[in-house]
Order: C-alpha cells, then structure tokens, then sequence
C-alpha cells in the first residue's frame, strides 16, 4: 500500500524517536553520535507518530529509567505527568483525540508542536494534560546532544519568546544575530547538514534560509575567519570570493587556503566537472607520474648499491694496508737477509781455501748454486707480493672508477626530470589525490540527491532547437538569442533508444528489491513524451513495464529470499485520487497518519508474472480512458502513479525488507494562459497548475533544507511524501520537445529539472525488519 511502509531509520528525529513501531524497530542501533544529532523537523521525520490506540495499548509506567536509552515505549497517564532529572532529553508523544503532538522534555521544560505544518516548537500548555496522554519515547543523556536539541528549541521563534533574552551567539560561535538589509535583525544559524550551512531564521516563511554571501558576510564569525585567510594568503583580497571558497571547505580555515594554494599555484583547476580531456590529461599525468616514480626507485636503488660497493672498496683497501706495510717490511728483510747471504758467501769462498783446482771449483758450484736458489726464493716471493698488492690496487682502482663513473651517471639519469618538472608532478600528484578525495565526498553527497535526466523527444519533421554538447549538458538559445545552459546526470538525445534510458534507471529502480523507496517522476510538457518514456508503447516499452520485469528477474534469481510483489495503479485529476484497478475507479482518501500518507481503500495485486504486470496495466489504462471519457476529459490532463511495493523475507536470517517503486506519469506542465482554456478545462488546468506548483515549492523546499516542506498542498505531493522525503531515492525525467514553437515550456521545463538538482534528500536508508 501506498506510502504505508512504516520504516526504522537510522538517525532519529524527536518525532520518531517517540513513536517507532517496535515491530519494526532494528534489534540493534548504533550509538548516537553528535552527527546524528537531528534537526527538530516535524515533517521530515520518517517514522509516523503512533495513533493513540497504540499508544493505549502499550504498558502503564510511571517511573521511567531516566539514564540511557529506553527503547520501551512508556505510557504515563498526562494529568499527572512524570517529571524527569536534569541533563537528559525525554522525547515523548502525546495523543489525543484529535491527534498526535511529539513532545520534547528538557531542562524541567516540555515542548510540543501543535502543528506540523509550521514546525514550532511551543512550551506545552499546562491545561493540555487533562485532554490525553504522554507516552514516553527515548530517553537521551549524551551532553553533545542535549546541548544541539537546546541550541535548536533555542531558534524555534516561540520557544525564546519564553526565554529571557534571545542568545546572540549560540553554539560556540555557530549561531548569531545580523541586520539584515529589509528584514531587520535577524538570528543566523551554521545548521549541519551533510556539511555546514549558514542560514537565518525567516520568520515572514518561519524557515531557515540559506544566507547570500553579501549577507553571511555581516556575521562577525565569518567577517574575521574571511580577514584571517585574507591576512595569511597575498593577493586573496575578493571578501566574496574567500567566502564562497570558505563554504566549499565547510568554514575550515586551513582546509580553505590549502585548497586555494592548490587551485592558485597549479596548473590544473580543481574542478569536480572535470571535462573528458582533463579526466584524460590527468590519466596521462598520472602514468607519467607512476612510470616516472618507478625510474626514480630503480635508479636509488643503483645509486644506494653502487654507494655500497664503494664503501665496501675504501673499508677492503683499509683492511690492506697493514697488509701491504707487512709485506713491505718482509721485503725489505729478505733484502737485508740477501745481502747477508751473499757476504757470507764471500767470506765463505775466503775462508774455505781450496785445496785442489777441482776442490775450489765445486766450493764455487756449490756457492752459486745456493745463492741462485736464494735468489730464486726471494724473486718469488718478491713477485707474489707484488702480485698481490697490485691485485688489490687494481679491485680498489676498478670499484673506485665504477662508482665514480656511477656517481657521474646519476645526475643525467635523474636529469630525465628536471627539478621544476619533479616539483610540478609531486603538486600536480598531490592535487589529484586532494581532486579523488572531493569528487568521491562529491559522489556520497550526490548519492543522497534527487537524480535528474532530460530527455529530448523525437520528431523527424522539425529541426531540432536544442544543442548536446556532451551527454550530460543541454544547450539552448532564448528568445533574446541568449544561450541557455543546463547540466543534468545524464542528458537523452532525440536518438537515445527506450534501452538506453532504462540502463541508466535500472541501478535505482532495482534498489527497491533490497528496501529502498524508489521514486521515477517524468515532467513536462504534453506532447513531450512523458507517456512514451514511462509506459511507451506495447512494441518499445518504456521504464514502468521494463522496471518491474527486472524486479521480477531479480527476485526470482535470489535463492535465500521469498518476495511478494504488488501492484496498485492511482491516477489524480482534479485533486480527485481514483483506484484504477476497481472496475468503478473507487476515490481514494489520502490519509496523513503522522508524517506518513497512506492510501485508504486502495486495492493492491500480487503479481507474479510479467502476464500479469501486462493484464493490470491494460486493465488499469482501459479505466482511466473510461474515467477520463465519463468526465470528459483527456487522460493525459491526470497524474498516473503506478505503486509496485515488494516485501522481502530472508529464508536463512528471517530479516524481511520493504521497498516500494512509485511510477509517476505527470499531467502536461504547460501554463494555462499559453493554453488559452476555459470552463473544465479551465478548472483542469488550475488543478495541474497547482499540483505542479506545489511538486516545484517541494522541491525548492528540500533544495533549501527548510524545516518545513508543504507535502500538504495538494494530493500529489500528499501522497508523493514518502517519495520524497529523507530515506528515499528519486529520479526525475525532464521530457522535451525539439521544436522551435515549444522553446520557452522547454526552457521552464529545464530550469524546473535544474532546481530539482540542487536537491539532496539525504542518504538513502533500507526499510529493513527483523523477524522474531
Ligand atoms: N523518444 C521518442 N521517440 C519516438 N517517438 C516519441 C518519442 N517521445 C515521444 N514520442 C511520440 O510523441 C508523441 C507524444 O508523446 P507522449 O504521449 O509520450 O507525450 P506526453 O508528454 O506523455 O504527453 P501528455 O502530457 O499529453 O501525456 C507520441 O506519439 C509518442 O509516441
């Protein structure tokens, strides 16, 4: 059913932290971390406050454990209502017949809002008590927390009107008060989003508005952490310009002018739409840099062993020359024992006197045979230590002159990058690691945003007006001739095939299989080809048939997990909701139970086949042509909304999930006074004019993060709310035309689509149980 997902989501807002449904409550939660800290919105808060018959039904406690969380939901008879100790935060709901208020206690104070519509919080009146009772939710004691929720009770206009003096700067520093050109003083607050965002309280809209730069500029904080980095960066002088570089480093001084050191003095701009070139230029860049990182190691390492050889030639040579002074010595000894050897001959030859000739001849043989012997000796060993000593001078000489050569090589070789070059390299390096890490935070905020496509029809008898330069921009030229330029995830030419398209959305839509909210709107003009992208025709189908046969594909390729598909098809004209699959098309009631819409009455299908997809859709496109013709009017004049929900059940861990695909067809967008309509067709088009209105005042609502978004003002957005709001994922297609004669609805189309972007819904979250 429709918008009846009662879903556990993981940060907690007051009003669901009062009022989970604790059979869908997860078995186990993360502790609260100051991040988590929510913004006190009644109506972005996922979980409905209960009704009171389940409060009713929830045990009696008066004395509720007042550190901690308590998870049990107490109830407390109201006339008398408990009281809690100082330093924690008590969120509770108090039901009444007429409705349900969520209800803050702190600091001995309780605040309700009366209505979620304007997100007050007001001090809970006293004579309130006898009309219903309190149950208590979850019980805080974290300081960061309380501190955050009495910072935020502390803006909610109402709430200071109790207080003694407004405080003027709250939050360390974070909140203050500025004059504000026409609206006079007014408090500004650094709210925390998925990053900071400055904003002033409006009280004309009773909304947090996000300051122009002229303006956040009078908050003192900002004025003097702008002077700072003027101070510290030479030639930064622009105010504007510091400050808006300031924003992009979520007011971090230092974050600031190191990305401004990095933009300023490098080659390459820091920008996240880096186009193909540059992607590429920096993927050639970045080779360079590996290949050159790896030339750069090989030759240290030669460097550091040729280093080695030498150190270990000067440490041998050491080691030789107590050696070489040894053989020395021994040399000059065998010298001195030669020059002994031969006196003694001499002496010798006088003192053995021969006796015969014969005698004398062989003293003398003998004499010199010994002495050649000698002789021969010392020649030897003489040589041998020569041989030696040379040996080692020439090791010595060849490592020397290798690591000299070694050494000369060096500075050529590291000459292939020159110092300038390796500097540029090592900042450019730097910077893209700091890019990777900006486009990776860029792609988890952009996870969280509403994904936005245009799609150009196909008319081959026109000549088409608008210009695709790449596959994610659309230019077109105004009437002045001023050319228009809008940028969307993905940007479909007249030529893009049904395939195409549905390749992009397959990953989002698939998503609901594993229990997410999936929302596909197509926008635009009549005639633009919304149908034909949504329905298309029987031969080419478009996103709804070619969606929910993959989900079937999917969940019947799953093994572990049992699925229940259904369908309900809705269509509203004239603010009227009609169940398209009774053969009467029954009126639908949207009911608002808390923050959450259901749909009573409205009759879901199980489906199991692509069979029966085919049948309840003709059946539900016959009805509405049946619809349309009994009240005269055309369908393409009533918003088509085709709900697939899927439950999950998981065969081994019992955990179930529930996702819901919601397919929204639009009525044309065009204006009434170019339509030049009158009677019912006049009232028609006001009734799409306001549901229309109503879709963009959402989105602008959601694109400023107001704390109040008006889902109420009509039907569509009433019952698109589960859609939209924190936990789900949507995507918008904004169809064309390509002729000349539609040019100013395409560009109010694409500027609708271009609002859209700015979007963030915040991260999507699973609608995950676990079974007991
Ligand atoms: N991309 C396309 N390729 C071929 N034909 C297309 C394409 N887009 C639309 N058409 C054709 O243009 C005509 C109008 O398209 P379609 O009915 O989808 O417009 P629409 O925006 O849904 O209009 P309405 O608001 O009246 O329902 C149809 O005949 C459709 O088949």
């Amino acid at each position: 059913m429709m918008g009846s997902t009662s879903s556990a989501p993981e940060t907690v807002s007051p009003t669901s932290s009062a009022t989970n449904n604790s059979s869908h409550y997860p078995q186990s939660r993360g502790p609260r971390t100051f991040e988590q800290v929510p913004n006190i919105n009644v109506s972005s808060g996922k979980a409905a406050p209960t009704n009171s018959n389940q409060a009713q039904s929830s045990s009696v406690n008066q004395g509720a454990s007042t550190s901690g969380k308590n998870s049990q939901e107490n109830v407390h008879v109201a006339h008398n209502p408990t009281t809690y100790q100082d330093g924690v935060v008590v969120f509770e709901t108090f039901h009444q017949d007429s409705g349900d208020y969520p209800c803050i206690y702190l600091s001995r104070k309780r605040y309700y809002v009366k209505s979620s519509d304007d997100q007050v919080w007001l001090p809970f009146p006293e004579d309130l008590y006898s009309r219903g009772i309190l149950t208590t939710g979850e019980i805080i004691d974290d300081e960061a927390f309380i501190n955050a929720i009495q910072a935020q009770l502390s803006y909610s206009p109402s709430a200071t009107e109790s207080a003694a003096e407004p405080s003027t700067n709250v939050h360390n520093g974070t909140g203050g008060q500025i004059r504000h050109p026409t609206k006079g003083p007014v408090y500004t607050h650094l709210l925390e989003q998925s990053r900071y965002v400055h904003c002033f309280f409006d009280e004309s809209s009773g909304s947090y508005v996000i300051m122009p730069l002229a303006l956040e500029l009078l908050s003192p904080d900002i004025a003097n952490m702008v002077t700072q980095i003027q101070r510290r960066v030479d030639g930064w002088t622009d105010r504007n310009d510091i400050l808006a570089a300031l924003r992009a480093s979520n007011y971090d001084v230092e974050d600031c002018i190191r990305n401004k050191y990095l933009t300023a003095y490098s080659p390459i701009s820091l920008s996240s739409h880096a186009s193909a070139a540059d992607h590429n230029l920096l993927q050639a860049k970045e080779r360079k840099i590996h290949d050159l990182e790896l030339q750069l190691t090989q030759l240290r390492k030669t460097f550091e062993s040729l280093r080695a050889d030498l150190q270990e030639a000067v440490a041998q040579n050491n080691e030789m020359a107590p050696m070489i002074s040894l053989l020395e010595d021994k040399n000059a000894r065998l010298e001195v024992s030669l020059r002994m050897a031969q006196a003694q001959n001499k002496s010798l030859v006088q003192i053995e006197r021969p006796k015969t000739a014969a005698h004398k001849g062989r003293i003398e043989a003998a004499a010199v045979k010994s002495l050649a012997h000698n002789a021969s000796l010392f020649h030897e060993s003489y040589s041998k230590l020569k041989k030696t000593v040379s040996s080692s001078f020439t090791d010595w000489d060849n490592l020397l002159s290798s690591a000299v050569a070694a050494s000369k090589r060096l500075p050529s070789m590291t000459g292939l990058v020159s110092r300038e070059e390796m500097t540029e390299l090592k900042s450019l390096y730097r910077k893209e690691c700091l890019e990777r890490k900006l486009l990776y935070n860029k792609l988890q905020e952009l996870r969280g945003n509403i994904r936005v496509y245009a799609r150009c029809r196909r008319a081959d008898d026109v000549t088409c007006v608008l210009q695709f330069p790449s596959d994610e921009e659309v230019h077109v030229k105004d009437v002045r001739g001023n050319m228009q330029r809008f940028r969307f995830d993905k940007v479909y030419t007249p030529s893009t095939t049904q395939e195409q398209v549905f390749e992009d959305t397959c990953p989002i839509v698939t998503s609901c299989v594993d229990g997410y909210n999936v929302c596909i709107l197509a926008y635009g003009q009549t005639g633009s080809g919304k149908t034909f992208t949504m329905m298309g025709p029987r031969s080419n189908p478009g996103i709804n048939i070619r969606a929910i046969q993959e989900l079937l594909r999917l969940t019947d390729e799953r093994q572990n997990m049992e699925y229940t598909l259904s369908l309900s098809m809705v269509e509203i004209y004239n603010e009227i909701i009609q169940d398209l699959l009774t053969a009467e098309c029954n009126v639908v009631t949207a009911q608002q139970v808390g923050n959450n819409v259901t749909m009573q009455g409205l009759t879901t299908h199980i489906v199991n086949t692509t069979e029966d997809i085919t049948e309840l859709m003709n059946m539900g496109m016959t009805n509405r042509t049946v619809a349309s013709t009994k009240m005269n009017s055309e369908s393409s004049r009533s918003h088509l909304l085709i709900v697939l929900t899927v439950e999950g059940r998981d065969l081994t861990t019992q955990v179930r999930t529930k996702g819901t695909l919601t397919l929204v067809d639009l009525a044309g967008s065009e204006r009434v006074a170019k339509s030049e309509v009158s009677g019912q067709q006049l009232v028609e088009a006001v009734a799409i004019n306001r549901s229309l209105s109503a879709l963009g005042q959402v989105f602008s609502a959601l694109g400023k993060s107001a704390l109040h978004v008006p889902f109420r003002n009509s039907k569509l957005t009433q019952v698109l709310q589960p859609s939209l709001s924190g936990d789900a994922k949507a995507a918008l297609f904004v169809a064309v035309s390509p002729a000349e004669l539609n040019l100013s609805e395409t560009l109010s189309t694409l500027t609708f689509g271009s609002n859209a972007k700015q979007i963030e819904l915040g991260k999507p979250k699973k609608n995950i149980t676990k079974s007991k």
